[in-house]
């Protein structure tokens, strides 16, 4: 895991963007795993600055989204694939029917994540996984449990995650209290991953899944296992890590035995 100090959110979006940028460079027709939520609108915005003044070619690349509320269709504008249609895909060339992201009204739920799970193997796995992370350390939408999720599966969104996503909504009831989320497999599997952290909200949850225990408690922390992960984050959201870590982190000690993957 290599842990890079980023000046402000602007550079932290910067660096990421052009860590997407190389890969889509070196790999056209890379399959990107994306994420939503605020951190990664400044990556998507810089990827369009790109874009636009044609350094950057989406043509054959695929998208593989992480997660969509339960209940909202598409065309909801609190959905995720209307944020990412607004705040992305709207912008660049890919090609509409490479983008794919979790149905939220599917009637059979089970059945969605199966074919969401059958896709990505079909895709051949995921080339570089974009993440951020929840005040709770969860990643998509797999919350701290007793277990790591393994495949696409239907979550039940914890209060925590709920009271952090309330400022996207009107109201607090608005809120969905379901989501189907990527599972850890397909994430841990993706073979780069860039996880995006901005704020002191942010501290707490980098801290433990940098340096805590790899537990399903913190789900983020199951990143200390895989080979290529790139954490860059702005020195408030690293402020609670040692700072001789930064740029450089050493495997993790500890691994919780017990926990169960499922
Ligand atoms: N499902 C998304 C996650 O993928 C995202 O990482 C998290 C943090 O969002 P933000 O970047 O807005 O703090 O929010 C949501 O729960």
């Amino acid at each position: 895991m290599k842990i890079i100090c980023a000046k402000d959110y602007s550079d932290l979006s910067r660096k990421a963007a052009n860590i997407i940028s190389a890969q889509v460079i070196l790999k056209p027709e890379s399959v990107l795993g994306l994420a939503t939520g605020s951190s990664p609108l400044g990556v998507y915005r810089q990827l369009i600055l790109w874009y636009e003044k044609g350094d950057l070619d989406f043509a054959e690349a695929t998208s593989v989204n992480l997660d969509e509320y339960r209940g909202l269709s598409a065309n909801n504008t609190q959905s995720y694939h209307y944020f990412m249609h607004k705040n992305f895909f709207d912008y660049i060339n890919i090609a509409p029917d490479h983008i794919h992201i979790p149905d939220g009204m599917a009637a059979d739920p089970d059945a969605e994540c199966r074919r969401y799970d059958r896709l990505i193997a079909d895709l051949g796995g995921i080339d570089l996984q974009l993440l951020g992370i929840g005040r709770n350390a969860h990643i998509g939408f797999n919350e701290p449990d007793d277990h790591f999720s393994k495949y696409t599966h239907q979550v039940d969104l914890t209060e925590s995650t709920i009271a952090a996503n309330t400022r996207f909504f009107e109201r607090e009831e608005d809120v969905p209290r379901q989501a189907i989320s990527m599972g850890m497999q397909a994430i841990t599997q993706a073979r780069k991953i860039l996880l995006i952290a901005s704020g002191a909200d942010k501290a707490d949850a980098i801290y433990a899944s940098c340096f805590g225990p790899v537990t399903p408690g913190i789900p983020a922390s199951i990143l200390q296992l895989h080979q290529d992960v790139t954490v860059i984050a702005d020195k408030d959201a690293l402020s609670k890590c040692p700072q001789q870590a930064w740029a450089q982190k050493a495997p993790s000690k500890e691994i919780h035995t017990g926990f169960l993957f499922r």
